[in-house]
């Protein structure tokens, strides 16, 4: 037999299958093992992604050394998708593999030096743990290492780490018959209390065992000492079990949440074409497009169980699911022991642990962030992802995939349909809908029947301000005193992005902005201009207003800090939770805020983006947008799509239940259209009118795009390479097809590097796929030299 693996080393002289011999006494091998085998002087992990009988190859095969799990922890379902996502996003498929896997087992190496001679063996360095080459600092011992690598009495191995541990607790089993224990019992000396203790108990539980340590400890005095002491004395014999980490035992049953709501005709109508699909296996995408509080969650739940009564699996994905620990509750209490999450607050070992109860098939619904879309889940029947338009399912660095790409791929994998929901869909997939590639849903109404929430503008050029306050205009803190009075409660949203610093007049309102492009210009400290990220153009950082030659320009930044002490000064005594980066970094410190908000035990939730979608609170009436422009000018073709977004789902959090909402959005622009329209939510208005700007602008969905960039320690490298590829790559594309750049990234320093971007846009190229493989091999032979090209398809920001 013989194995075709991908190693682990991502370069390109690597990115390729790897044939080794399988010796017969290794076992079974299998399509997604992980395996060991002999690469040079090294040993390495790699992934069977084939098995064959024959090879092509001329001399002798090596030997694989090992495989390291009894299962295969990748299905061959995956090892395919892996092919076909590296070929999408220019990635090595060595890289991809390990993404799908938990983080904690991603192997870890470890250069040590071992002994390579008998005189060497005896050396004092070689006493103990092996030597760990990365630890040594004291120079005087490098010299010694030095010395025995040139005289061959040493030398270099890697060790692999696995750092993935299983959980796991004692099981005690009883080995005599009861008349053994009773005469033991006996023979025991008066004041060998503890062990009589034992033995009396495990006499009277004869019939109960095996028990657990745990079940043990919780009904007598008896400790590990006394368990370990009868084994030693051969009373009892004990067993390991493995256990798994249970990350949702505080999810537990809450009775308003598994009452049985009844459907109203908008969900039962989705439903009438989303569950044939699932019995008929059909891939079909479906858009679901609800407004806020319209009940998708509802629809995505039955949709669940319709897929668990034919027998399938389901799959559900929201974004980094810490936002919305009211959904896992929710899926929770309707699937219960059949559910397994995924995503980033949970601990690596419990990661591990739902990972594998998904790989041995002992869960039937997953849900999880953006990396639950690798989950190993087998016979999937249906696919949800939540939220649809979340910039966040795109991963930013290597390997660059979508989900929602990824999920498609499943879908059709598995014949099973995929919903896309959304109550501000991405204008690609809305696009998508529209020309019948996707099925669109609607869910124009809210659940409860209660209308939604009406948005008053603050315009900030004219607002009054109490004494001393900045942020919150004196409307503002008005309608919070009036929603306090009434015992009702209010999400306040500083909407800070990115790195974003723009300028802006505090005298007029001006923002300024390209000319060539109707895209603000970006500050850069180091070059000390104003640039636009699409074209290039760049002018000096203004002392003044270059519309009205005032001096109260301002390059925009509060923050939530400030927001707080001012909220503290002007409303003494109200009780206001902070939710942002700083304030969620602990495990389970997102969850412990939401439900502390939600007992009342505060009136005010401050925070960033991050509580601005999902969050479903019953008793807030009011919704407060600080400062709606922060996003406004982001030097991105989506940058009004994304406020529109914003801005309308956090309007969504208000008036939920049965009291009516309210929304104030404070702004410097209460001109600009997508502020304008986030006032009606009314996305169909919003889709139209983008997509004429979209038209106008040759952005996508009309075009697609690719962005390359190059970054180099030097800055003329990284802008050479980036023109020498341009000039290269122009004239192979289509005449439509239009090539901007190369520019300066908006971070135009990056730890050390400069980077260049070019950024392609067209409507068709067959070969553009081929060409951007090549430019990746050649930039792998610069790397040498200090350049890197990352190519980003698709990608969410330009900047
Ligand atoms: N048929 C129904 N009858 C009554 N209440 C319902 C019904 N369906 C859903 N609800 C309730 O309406 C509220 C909003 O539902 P849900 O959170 O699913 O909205 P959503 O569409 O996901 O909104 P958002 O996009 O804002 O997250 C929930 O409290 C839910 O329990
Ligand atoms: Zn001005
Ligand atoms: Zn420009």
């Amino acid at each position: 037999m013989i194995a075709q693996v991908i190693v682990d080393v991502a370069a390109k002289q690597t990115d390729r299958v790897f044939e080794y011999h399988v010796p017969k006494e290794l076992g079974k091998v299998e399509i997604g093992s992980r395996v060991f085998v002999p690469f040079g002087p090294r040993k390495l992990q790699g992934f069977v992604v084939g098995l064959n009988t024959t090879s092509q190859y001329q001399g002798k095969l090596k030997d694989l050394l090992l495989v390291v799990d009894e299962m295969p922890p990748l299905t061959s379902e995956l090892v395919k998708l892996s092919k076909d996502l590296a070929d999408n996003i220019y990635s090595y498929r060595i890289s991809i593999l390990k993404t799908m896997l938990p983080r904690i087992m991603r192997a870890n190496y470890r250069k040590i030096l071992v002994p390579n001679s008998a005189k060497a063996q005896k050396m004092s360095l070689f006493q103990g743990d092996p030597l760990d080459l990365t630890k040594i600092t004291d120079i005087k011992q490098i010299a010694a290492i030095r010395q025995l690598l040139r005289s061959n009495d040493a030398k270099v191995e890697y060790l692999v780490e696995n750092k993935a541990r299983v959980k796991t607790e004692n099981e005690y089993y009883l080995c005599k018959t009861k008349k053994e224990y009773v005469s033991i019992y006996e023979s025991l000396r008066a004041n060998a209390v503890k062990q009589k203790q034992l033995i009396m108990y495990l006499i009277e539980n004869f019939n109960h065992f095996p028990l657990m340590q745990s079940q043990i400890e919780n009904n007598t005095h008896l400790n590990t000492v006394s368990l370990t002491n009868a084994v030693k004395k051969g009373w009892l014999n004990k067993k390991q079990i493995e256990k798994y980490r249970d990350p949702l035992s505080d999810y537990s049953r809450k009775k308003n949440l598994s009452k049985k709501i009844k459907l109203n005709k908008d969900q039962k109508e989705a439903l009438n074409h989303i569950v044939p699909a699932i019995k008929v296996k059909k891939p079909r995408i479906f858009l679901l497009e609800g407004v806020t509080g319209s009940g998708k969650t509802e629809v995505y739940l039955n949709a669940i169980s319709a897929t668990l009564k034919e027998g399938r699996n389901a799959l559900m994905m929201v974004p980094e699911i810490s936002l919305t620990p009211q959904m896992v509750a929710q899926v929770k209490s309707r699937f219960g022991q059949q559910v397994a999450v995924l995503h980033s607050g949970l601990s690596e070992g419990e990661v591990y642990d739902e990972w594998r109860r998904i790989r041995r098939n002992e869960v039937r619904v997953v849900v999880g962030a953006r990396s639950a879309v690798f989950a190993p889940l087998e016979n999937i029947g249906l696919i949800v992802i939540d939220e649809e338009h979340e910039s966040s399912y795109k991963q930013e660095d290597n390997p660059r995939y979508h989900a929602r790409d990824v999920a498609i791929w499943r879908s059709k994998y598995h014949y099973c349909p995929l919903i896309l929901g959304s109550a501000t869909p991405s204008l690609g997939s809305r696009a998508r809908a529209q020309k019948g590639v996707y099925q669109l849903l609607r869910l124009p109404h809210r659940a409860n029947k209660q209308s939604l929430p009406q948005v008053d503008i603050v315009d900030l050029k004219k607002a009054n301000y109490t004494a001393g306050q900045v942020d919150l205009s004196t409307e503002m803190v008005n309608a919070i005193k009036q929603r306090i009075a009434k015992n009702e409660q209010v999400i306040l949203m500083l909407n800070r992005r990115g790195f974003a610093n723009f300028m802006l007049c505090r005298e007029c309102g001006y923002v300024m902005k390209c000319p060539n492009c109707d895209l603000s210009l970006t500050m850069h400290k180091d070059t000390n201009k104003m640039q636009c990220h699409y074209c290039g153009y760049a002018t000096a950082i203004p002392e003044k207003c270059p519309n009205c030659q005032s001096k109260k320009i301002r390059f925009l930044g509060t923050g939530t800090q400030k927001v707080m002490t001012e909220l503290n000064q002007l409303l003494p005594g109200t009780r206001v939770l902070r939710m942002d980066v700083d304030t969620t970094r602990r495990k389970g410190a997102f969850k412990k805020i939401l439900d502390a908000f939600g007992n009342h035990e505060a009136d005010i939730l401050l925070g960033t983006q991050m509580i601005a979608k999902g969050l479903d609170f019953p008793n807030v009436t009011l919704v407060g947008v600080v400062n709606a422009d922060t996003g406004l000018w982001l030097p991105d073709y989506n940058a009004s799509e994304r406020t529109f977004e914003l801005l309308t789902q956090v309007a969504g959090r208000a008036g939920r239940a049965q009291k009516k909402g309210e929304v104030i959005i404070q702004t410097f622009n209460p001109g600009h259209d997508a502020v304008k329209l986030a006032k009606t939510q009314d996305y169909e208005r919003f889709y139209q009118y983008e997509m004429r700007v979209r038209h106008a602008g040759n952005y996508p969905p009309y075009f697609y795009t690719v962005l390359v960039s190059v970054a180099a320690k030097k800055e003329q490298n990284a802008a050479r390479e980036a023109f020498k590829i341009k000039k290269w790559l122009q004239p192979k594309l289509h005449q439509s097809t239009i090539v901007l750049g190369p520019t300066p990234s908006a971070i135009s320093r990056l730890k050390n590097k400069y980077y260049y971007q070019i950024l392609v846009k067209y409507k068709k190229e067959d070969n553009l796929n081929q060409l951007l493989h090549q430019i990746q091999d050649s930039a792998q032979k610069m790397k040498k030299y200090g350049l890197t090209v990352y190519i980003d398809n698709e990608p969410e920001r330009i900047m």
